[in-house]
């Protein structure tokens, strides 16, 4: 939906709104209700309790919302009734597990739904919340720089990028510094990919990144301070895992297709990849006992020194196909990280399109690094430039970083490329495409940067469109392999998805019934605009569904507060943008509801592929208004029918109206896709619904 319509939506109601969370009450009060509260210094920032701008800003603890509307939603949980949604019975036949979706018994989430009543949801309230998601863009303090490496930035960000060699580091503290601040929160005058990671500079000013324009310092926006905690050192933290689930050995049914000449075979076991102790040992710490397909074929393709182009789906495995080879290289060629060099030359980049994102395969890499002298760093945006720095002098062997953030280091030359020798693009066909694809083509321009010929690229998604696939080979030697696993950009197996039919004004009742139903299970809600994520969370406070968001306007400490609330169960509901599509691993998500399905089936897919990760089940539910999603009618009917779910009627009368010629219908039980491009035009690829480039105007992509 556009955001339009969703203003058209509330407008009406905001009209009547009486300002109770004004932007006063959340930018300064010491009771714990200070959205945004601008720290004065990092200390201040890093020793303050954390607390989630929903449920300690008035929502949960009874402040402003609270209060007022405790019976009132007390009363509307009993009586909620929706709109007739008749085609249900894709869903209400399979059942969720939980007790209350049982089959047959479809009394609590089916049953009484009638026609047309509007409940008391909207209004002041709502209004409400919407305001207070506004006030949290300001309310900034002050402050003065406080060591050298801020003001460097502060200086660099006025003037040219790729000048002269910065003076050597000296900055030791962690000095949450700067400007005053005004106004709104990060990203102002970036560059936004579809999934939010600012970039600036692509096209035209090349090598303007964050620093110059985006999100870590604009000259007339904030600056950025934020540095996050330092991840938990425990070697059971780092070795912290979730089961693998009941579906994980059916992974070895799946079909797998190698092409490009002169393929490895693939290793069967752990054992095959003679890896050596300690990667072995941090593996089975791991908790890894058996190797997932995409593992099988890439780990040895990898060994070989062969570039690659690998399609797998959500959740089977794909980091570890990367990083458990690189790393075996490099034990193998005893790289030791250089500590304490200004400038730092690492063996591999590996870059992603969100910070969350980034961040989680730093993690992984970490954890498989443990006890090697083989360093990982993590630099994203949000965070205060300086303390990326400090991360990456300390040594730098596997630098994990999103598109903007590297591209300033780079124009800092706080790192060198010549050393490198992998470059990873995770997410690739996501890296690749209209957001992030100039910049990519900028990196590997980059001074120093080896030749295609002379470093080894790996690229590894879910999803991969032909037309992305043809930009790709720019990337890729002539002779990379292509490896599919099951089918190119189809839906994990392991994801129960239902479609219902549901308009665009009884969405807000239907997510809730839902909801209520599903009660403390893990929940994704995507959204479409980060606006309608603020008010869809709000609305769920206001129901008193502990509820978090994630999306582009939220400060870098807020996306990581609500990401840490969410997989730590205190708030088991998540609403998102596509900010959270890809990539991100969270235990026991069980449920995904796109409460508006996304404009391309690959975003679709990412989305559901939330749940039902590594062999464990999920189930996905989409909200299908026929207003707006029609174009997704023909692609979503093939998803299901591949990966075996029930089509509902509805949506095939509707995909049948709306045909695209060339589209090749349905395609059960079919095995591949278009697998390569090499091999010439498939007939079953979803890519020619799925690789719009993100839309520029869109809410979600820019600033
Ligand atoms: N061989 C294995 N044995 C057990 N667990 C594994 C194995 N390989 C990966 N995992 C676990 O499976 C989960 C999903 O892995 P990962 O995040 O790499 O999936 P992915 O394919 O990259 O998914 P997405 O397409 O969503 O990015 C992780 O928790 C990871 O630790």
């Amino acid at each position: 939906m556009g955001d339009e319509d969703w203003e058209a939506e509330i407008n009406p109601h905001m009209s009547s709104y009486v300002p109770i969370f004004d932007k006063d009450r959340y930018s300064s009060g010491e009771n714990g209700d200070n959205f945004n509260r601008a720290p004065a210094s990092s200390s201040e920032m890093d020793d303050r309790p954390r607390r989630d701008y929903f449920m300690k800003s008035g929502f949960a603890s009874g402040r402003n919302f609270g209060n007022r509307d405790a019976g009132e939603s007390n009363k509307r949980g009993n009586t909620s009734a929706m709109g007739g949604f008749g085609a249900g019975k894709s869903f209400g036949n399979r059942g969720f597990s939980n007790s209350k979706f049982e089959d047959g018994d479809s009394s609590c989430f089916w049953r009484g739904y009638r026609d047309g009543s509007n409940s008391d949801t909207s209004g002041p309230s709502r209004r409400g919340g919407r305001g207070s998601f506004r006030g949290c863009r300001g309310g900034f303090g002050l402050g003065s720089p406080s060591n050298e490496l801020d003001q460097d930035e502060c200086m660099q960000r006025t003037g040219g990028l790729f000048g002269s060699r910065r003076p050597a580091l000296s900055g030791t503290g962690n000095g949450d510094t700067s400007q005053s601040r005004s106004g709104s929160g990060s990203g102002r005058g970036g560059y936004k990919g579809l999934n939010e990671e600012v970039i600036t500079g692509s096209g035209k000013n090349s090598w303007k990144s964050e620093a110059e324009g985006g999100e870590s310092g604009d000259t007339q926006g904030p600056k950025v301070t934020y540095i996050p905690p330092p991840p938990p050192e425990d070697e059971d933290s780092i070795f912290a895992h979730y089961q693998t689930g009941i579906n994980f050995d059916k992974y070895d049914t799946i079909l797998v297709e190698v092409s490009g000449h002169d393929a490895p075979p693939a290793i069967l076991t752990f054992e095959e990849a003679n890896l050596c102790q300690t990667l072995s040992n941090n593996i089975a710490k791991a908790g890894y006992t058996k190797l997932t397909p995409v593992q099988k074929y890439s780990i040895p393709i990898i060994l070989a020194g062969r570039d690659l182009m690998a399609c797998a789906q959500t959740g089977s495995g794909k980091t570890a196909a990367f990083l458990l080879p690189i790393l075996a290289h490099m034990m193998r060629d005893g790289v030791t990280a250089s500590r304490f060099k200004e400038l730092q030359e690492p063996e591999c980049i590996i870059v992603a399109p969100t910070r969350e994102l980034v961040n989680q395969i730093y993690l992984e890499a970490r954890k498989f690094s443990f006890g090697t002298c083989i360093r990982a760093v993590v630099i994203y945006g949000g965070t205060q430039l300086g303390h990326s720095i400090r991360q990456i002098v300390q040594g730098c062997n596997i630098l994990c970083a999103t598109p903007g953030r590297l591209m300033d280091i780079i124009g800092k030359e706080k790192i060198g490329l010549k050393q490198i020798k992998y470059l990873v693009l995770d997410e690739a066909d996501r890296m690749l495409d209209m957001g992030f694809g100039p910049e990519m083509k900028k990196l590997i321009s980059c001074p120093g940067m080896p030749s295609k010929e002379q470093r080894q690229t790996l690229m590894f998604s879910a999803t991969f469109p032909e037309e992305i696939q043809r930009l790709a080979a720019e990337f890729l030697r002539s002779n990379y392999l292509f490896v599919a696993v099951g089918q190119v950009g189809g839906a994990c197996r392991d994801v129960q998805q239902t479609i219902l039919q549901v308009g665009q004004f009884s969405k807000r009742e239907k997510l809730v019934e839902i909801l209520r139903n599903i009660g403390d299970e893990r929940t994704m809600v995507f959204v479409e605009t980060k606006k309608k994520a603020d008010f869809i969370a709000t609305f769920l406070c206001q129901e008193k569904i502990s509820t978090t968001s994630i999306h582009g306007d939220r400060e870098q400490r807020e996306r990581e507060q609500a990401l840490g609330d969410f997989r730590s169960g205190k708030c088991p509901v998540l609403v998102a943008t596509s900010v959270a599509a890809r990539g991100l691993d969270i235990e026991n998500v069980q449920h995904v509801i796109n409460f508006d399905l996304p404009s391309t089936i690959d975003e679709y897919v990412h989305r559901i592929g939330r749940t039902g990760r590594c062999g464990n089940t999920g189930r996905a539910i989409s909200f299908f208004d026929p207003e707006s999603d029609n174009h997704l009618a023909q692609p979503l009917v093939k998803v299901l029918s591949d990966a075996q779910q029930d089509v509902p009627a509805w949506l095939e009368e509707i995909a049948f109206s709306t045909y695209i010629p060339g589209f090749s219908g349905s395609t059960r039980g079919s095995v591949f896709a278009s697998v390569d491009t090499r091999k010439g035009k498939s007939t079953l690829n979803t890519a020619g619904f799925s690789s719009q480039a993100p839309n520029p105007v869109d809410d979600e992509s820019w600033d």
